[in-house]
């Protein structure tokens, strides 16, 4: 296992405020758009409380301004949020409100290699499926690309690709799936176990 951290103890970075948004942004009220913004988190939480569950919710937001309410919609783990919003300056200060985006995948053997790689290109260039920050991935790997990708240092298996996935990533080994679960069985793993691995 190449991190002793589990996956609950993941620091993001923290957001900015939505006071420090509308600084970064210079995001001053204009009357005329009856623009008065909420900036305690608190309350915004307990207006999106009152809408009631809004787990896996498709939701339309009417407004949402420099993204207060907006932000607790999004924590309240909803499926989608469509926001309308007429002042355009809003639009780069909201997109700072990261989706909950993971890659999920019983990778075909074939391309996982050259797959991972694209993968860690994008995790290094912040762009692809982490221009948002941080993006879970729970991906399944023939044994031998496993042990690569979660080799510590001085072990048979470090390679350019360990030392790669661990400088962007947390890796670790979550499940050995048996070559026999898989139907038909995969030819070059049988009787290797195929690792399931975390970043
Ligand atoms: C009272 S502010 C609320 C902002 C934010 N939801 C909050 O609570 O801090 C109203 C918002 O509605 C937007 N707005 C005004 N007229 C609009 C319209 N016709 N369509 C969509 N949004 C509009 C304003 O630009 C502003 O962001």
């Amino acid at each position: 296992m190449a991190s002793s951290r589990t996956l609950g103890t993941f620091r993001l970075p923290p957001l900015p405020t939505i006071r420090e948004i509308i600084k970064l942004f210079r995001l001053q009220a204009v009357k005329q758009l009856s623009q008065n913004f909420l900036l305690d988190l608190r309350l915004t939480d307990k207006i999106v409380r009152k809408a009631g569950n809004l787990t896996n919710a498709y939701v339309y937001e009417v407004g949402p301004g420099p993204g207060g309410i907006t932000r607790s919609i999004l924590n309240a783990g909803v499926a989608e949020l469509l926001v309308v919003e007429k002042d355009s300056r809003f639009i780069p200060g909201l997109q700072v409100n990261p989706p909950n985006v993971h890659i999920i995948g019983n990778l075909p053997f074939s391309v996982s290699t050259p797959l991972i790689i694209k993968w860690l290109e994008n995790v290094s260039q912040r762009n692809g499926p982490f221009a948002y920050g941080r993006t879970r991935m729970m991906l399944t790997f023939q044994k031998e690309v496993a042990e690569r990708l979660t080799a510590t240092t001085g072990s048979k298996q470090r390679s350019r690709l360990s030392i790669m996935a661990q400088y962007l990533c947390d890796v670790q080994h979550i499940l050995t799936i048996p070559g026999q679960a898989f139907v038909p069985k995969p030819e070059s793993v049988v009787p290797c176990p195929v690792l399931t691995v975390a970043f």
